[in-house]
């Protein structure tokens, strides 16, 4: 199969202001992906640049033929006034269909939510039904940035664990922007630390060892990383079974 999205020697420049350097970037059909960095380091200009939000200076950017993007965004506003129901909200700009609709639910882990009210839905609950929502596009990749703020260290543990089903499930690739270090870099395959240039990346391991990575966030993540792992105590095969041997899963 073939790079989902790929970025080659990206500069962008705002104004005076160098917020991308050369940055080099492929992702794979498939991959867990997440960007850390210091606040301002670039992260969301740099998934906006991937997704063609914003043009580069120089350099290029290339997305798979025809790739399907289901994006994620930090949070939505609804008007409380406004009684919308989940599936009505699923239905909009364009309706899919109440079957589609009970599909994603249950994918993103909340089959049950079809008929609540938007406004009364709990932080972790509205997040998993804008997974839902960009499920709905059958897509390549899952593009997150910040999709947890507001949520407690559980909340945001339990959902990008659902992103990592979802993963296992349909076959997506995720590529998501993330302050939560502890929780996602366990659930990554791959980290890139970027602070305007790509300072370090590799396994969650290697990156939380880099003395760049150190630099910048220090040295309290990779407890937390075991803590993490000690709490997911299961994974899922290819056929969605359980199995039990989650260093495999994610060592
Ligand atoms: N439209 C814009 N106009 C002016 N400056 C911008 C604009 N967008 C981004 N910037 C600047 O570019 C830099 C990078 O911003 P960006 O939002 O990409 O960083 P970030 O790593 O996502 O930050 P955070 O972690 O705080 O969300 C910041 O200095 C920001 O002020």
């Amino acid at each position: 199969m073939k790079t989902l999205l790929e970025a080659r020697d990206v500069d962008v420049r705002i104004g005076a202001l160098r917020v991308l350097d050369r940055v080099n970037f492929r992702l794979e059909p498939g991959e867990i992906v997440t960007i850390v960095g210091p606040n301002g380091s670039g992260k969301s200009t740099f998934l906006r640049t991937l997704i063609g939000a914003h043009q580069p200076t120089s350099g290029t950017v290339t997305r798979a033929d025809g790739l399907r993007i289901g994006y994620i965004p930090q949070k939505l506003q609804i008007d409380s006034t406004l009684p919308i129901t989940v599936a009505r909200f699923l239905n909009l700009p364009s309706r899919v269909g109440a079957t589609k609709v009970r599909e994603a639910l249950a994918q993103a882990g909340v089959g049950d939510l079809a008929q609540r009210p938007m406004v009364g839905l709990s932080g972790g609950q509205f997040q998993r039904v804008l997974l839902a929502r960009a499920l709905l596009a059958s897509p390549d990749v899952l593009v997150l940035d910040e999709a947890t703020q507001g949520l407690d260290q559980t909340g945001s543990a339990s959902f990008y664990r659902q992103i990592e089903e979802v993963r296992q499930t349909l076959g997506c690739a995720v590529l998501m922007v993330s302050h939560e270090l502890h929780v996602v870099m366990a659930a990554s395959d791959r980290v890139i630390c970027l602070n305007g240039h790509v300072c370090c990346e590799g396994a969650p391991e290697h990156v939380a060892s880099a003395p760049e990575y150190r630099a910048l966030f220090g040295t309290g993540t990779q407890g937390a990383l075991a803590l993490y792992r000690h709490d997911h105590d299961h994974a899922h095969d290819e056929a969605g079974n359980c199995v039990h041997d989650h260093q495999e899963a994610h060592g």
